[in-house]
Parts: C-alpha cells; structure tokens; sequence
C-alpha cells in the first residue's frame, strides 16, 4: 500500500475560485484530515477570514510568493507536518493566483533538503495533482495579456501545467463563450481534463486522489523541469494594501467600491477585504473580481464574526496594474465615520 501522504496544488489566476474550492473541500463529508497551506499575494493578508471555520489546520504563508521566495517555508512547514504522530491523509496548498505552479512542483523533486530528509525517495508525500481553476468569465482577458520580455504569462504557465482545468463560474458565461474558453483551454493543454462547474462544486473524486500528476508528462514537454531555473513574474502587477482601524458608513464605502471598480476594474483584477460597518456586530467581507463586487456578511454565512474583544480593523487589499496607492488611501479613509464627523 501507498502510504505517502498526497499533495494537491491549487492554482489558478486571481480571484478564479481557488479559496471557494478549499472551502467547499474542507465543509465536505470527506472522513479525511487535511492540513491547507495557503500563500496569499498581496500586501495585506484578508485569506485568514475568508477560509471557513475549519478543525482542519491551516497554515498562512504570507511573506512572499510560494514559488520564488518561499519555498523554503513550504519545505519547512512540509516536514513539521511529517513529523506529526497523526499524519494527515492529505495536503492541499493554495498557491496565489500569480504563482507559476513548476517551481512549486519542482520543490518535491529537486529540493535537497526534502531529499535529505527523505521525503521523497524517503516516500513520505507526493504530488497527486496540480488543478487550476479558471475564471471563465475572465480568463480570456489574462490569457491574452501581453508580458514584458524574459517574463511568464501566468495565466497560461497555470493552464498548460494543470493536470485538471478546473473551468469555474460557468454561471458567468454563455454557452458561445464557455465553448470559446474550452477551445483556448484545450490549445494550452490537451491533456488535462475539464470539469465545468460553479462555486467550484465538482465531485471532490475527480479532483483529489487521483494519481494524476505525471513526471513523464512534464519532462516530455519541459525537458529542464527538474533544473532549478529562474523565473521572472511580469512587473506591472502591484498590491494596495490598507489597513485602518474604524467604523465605517456603509453606504458611503459601497458607493466608493462600486464606483471605483466600475471605472478601474479593468486595472483592478483583485480586491478583497474585511470590513466593520458602523452600526453593525457582524464583519463584511468584500470581494471584488474586476468590476464585479459583492458584500456579505457574518450573518450569510461568510467568514468569522467579530470576536467581543476584537480590535475592528478593516484590512483591504487592490491588486492590479496601475494602482494609484495615495488615491486609495485617502479615498477608503472619506469612508470612516470618524472621517465624516471631523
Ligand atoms: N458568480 C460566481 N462567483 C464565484 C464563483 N466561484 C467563486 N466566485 C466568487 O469569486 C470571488 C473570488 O473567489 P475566491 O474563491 O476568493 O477566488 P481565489 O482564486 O481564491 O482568489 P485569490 O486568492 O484572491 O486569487 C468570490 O467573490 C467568490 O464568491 C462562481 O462559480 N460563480
């Protein structure tokens, strides 16, 4: 029997569907222990209190990107799980949605420390699978963003080094445009089986455990996967991160995130946040993907409430091309009612 313990990777470009997945893995029946790792891009973290309530372990790796500088934290939170008496039956690792996923495939089979140590070859994990979640209504416009030289395209490493295609948000699209996103889906990467769905619900025995990370695959088509390489991401893409203590007016910050996104969500392809309105015991989460914005709160379900002795801190995050840091700043902070009354 196979007793290594399988890793998935969960990439796939910003605001895709990723945290939606690991949400809808961890509230499902399963019978398994699975530990999450998560990296989050972006100055500031909002991840923590997106992820539903879990007894599942969830580790944060925020300071940096997974597969550049923080390889080293994955190994070594990898080994502290190993090392456990009651191992997990599963890992999950979500990337950030601008990780190139190679590298992070690559740590299980080149990284020296691991193989020290004997995780691999030792046999302790291996890689089940890499499943990329596709924004179908967006995708296109990532896949078709032009890169400055010597730079990746993550939008496409993502798609072409999937094992599934994970094509997400099908309510968004047509049925001309979700045929239109397979077709370029399927001319990245032939091999990789789509499954269709919304809020990522798929059956979870399509996607975990399944074998289906193949070396083979990877060598025949990158001969230098396992040469530690360099890789540059494409600079243009920034984080706005804010952080500011306050309650604020509701309908004034709604009116701001509306109006913002409407005229620069072309620019803005992430933001998110949690927020504290005044008047209000429950904590809002916003989410925005392009011009596309939602507000919940506690009470629908979404994220944790404030706990009694909590510091109400608002903690947003912009992440695109372009972004104006100041504008943001002093146009989130109008939003304060102690803003308003001054
Ligand atoms: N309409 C629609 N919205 C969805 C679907 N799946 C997820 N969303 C929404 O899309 C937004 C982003 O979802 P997340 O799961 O946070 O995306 P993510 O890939 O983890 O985002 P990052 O970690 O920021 O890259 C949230 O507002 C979700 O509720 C879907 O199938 N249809």
């Amino acid at each position: 029997m196979d007793s290594r313990v399988p890793i998935t990777v969960i990439t796939g470009f910003l605001g895709s569907g990723k945290t939606t997945l690991v949400n809808r893995i961890l509230t499902e029946n399963h019978g398994k222990r699975i530990a999450i790792i998560e990296n989050e891009f972006g100055e500031v973290g909002v991840d923590d209190g997106l992820v539903v309530e879990t007894k599942e372990e969830v580790f944060e790796m925020n300071n940096g990107c997974i597969c550049c500088t923080v390889r080293g934290d994955l190994i070594r939170i990898l080994h502290k799980l190993l090392k456990r008496k009651n191992k997990f039956d599963a890992i999950l690792i979500e990337t950030t949605g601008l990780a190139d996923p190679a590298p992070v495939a690559q740590t299980f089979f080149v990284d020296k420390d691991l193989k020290v140590c004997g995780c691999v070859g030792g046999a302790s994990v291996r890689l089940d699978a890499i499943l990329t979640v596709v924004d179908a209504k967006h995708i296109r416009h990532h896949l078709d963003k032009e890169v400055e030289e010597g730079a990746e395209n993550e939008a496409v490493e993502q798609v072409a080094f999937a094992d599934r295609l994970l094509l997400n948000k099908i309510d968004l699209v047509s049925e001309e445009e979700k045929q239109d996103v397979r077709q370029r889906l399927k001319a990245i990467n032939g091999a990789a089986e789509i499954i269709e769905c919304a809020q990522a619900r798929c059956d979870l025995d399509r996607v975990l455990g399944i074998r289906a990370f193949d070396l083979e695959r990877i060598l025949a088509e990158e001969p230098q996967f396992l040469e530690d390489s360099e890789h540059t991401h494409s600079s243009d893409v920034t984080s706005v991160g804010i952080e500011a203590e306050g309650e604020l007016d509701g309908e004034r910050v709604q009116g701001w995130l509306s109006a913002l996104l409407r005229e620069k969500g072309a620019d803005i392809f992430r933001s998110k946040g949690i927020l504290c309105l005044a008047g209000s015991y429950e904590k809002y989460v916003f989410q925005g993907v392009h011009m596309l914005m939602s507000l919940a709160s506690t009470a629908d379900g979404v994220g944790r409430p404030w706990a009694p002795v909590e510091k109400r801190l608002n903690r947003l995050v912009f992440i695109g091309r372009n972004l104006d840091r100041q504008r943001l700043n002093a146009s989130f902070r109008a939003c304060l009612v102690a803003a308003r009354a001054a």
